[in-house]
């Protein structure tokens, strides 16, 4: 049985584990297969919203990279693990693109 709660409120796993800290994973391996972060859930509790916000996060990013211009900043090397990894981050500037019409 997976219980994410379990590991995602675990002292021994995160300092302060109730407190609202985005940067708390920064560092920590976060693929499909991390011991640390199940972003979803997982087995029969596994979030059955999980494909449906994966498509709306990919209609997102569609819509950034057609409608603004991404400069990178600094960062930016790919480790393929398979999924790609930045480990020194990818820094990008967003610029919205000029209307042609
Ligand atoms: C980025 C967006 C989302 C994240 C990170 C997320 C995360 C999670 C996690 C971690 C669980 C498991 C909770 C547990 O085991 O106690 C869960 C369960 C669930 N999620 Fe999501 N979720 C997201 C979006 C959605 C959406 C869009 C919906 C509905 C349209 C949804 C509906 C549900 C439901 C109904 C469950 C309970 C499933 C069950 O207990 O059988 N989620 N979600």
């Amino acid at each position: 049985m997976v219980a994410p709660s379990v590991l995602h409120l675990n002292p021994d796993k995160y300092d302060d584990p109730l407190a609202f800290n985005p940067w708390r994973w920064e560092g920590k391996e976060l693929h499909a297969g991390s011991k640390t972060f199940m972003a979803f859930g997982g087995g029969v509790r596994l979030c059955v919203g999980a494909d449906f916000a994966k498509l709306q996060m990919a209609i997102f990013i569609h819509h950034l990279i057609s409608n603004y211009r991404w400069t990178v900043v600094k960062g930016g090397d790919i480790i393929r693990k398979p999924g790609l990894v930045f480990p020194n981050g990818l820094h990008v500037k967003i610029t919205k693109k000029q209307e042609l019409y």
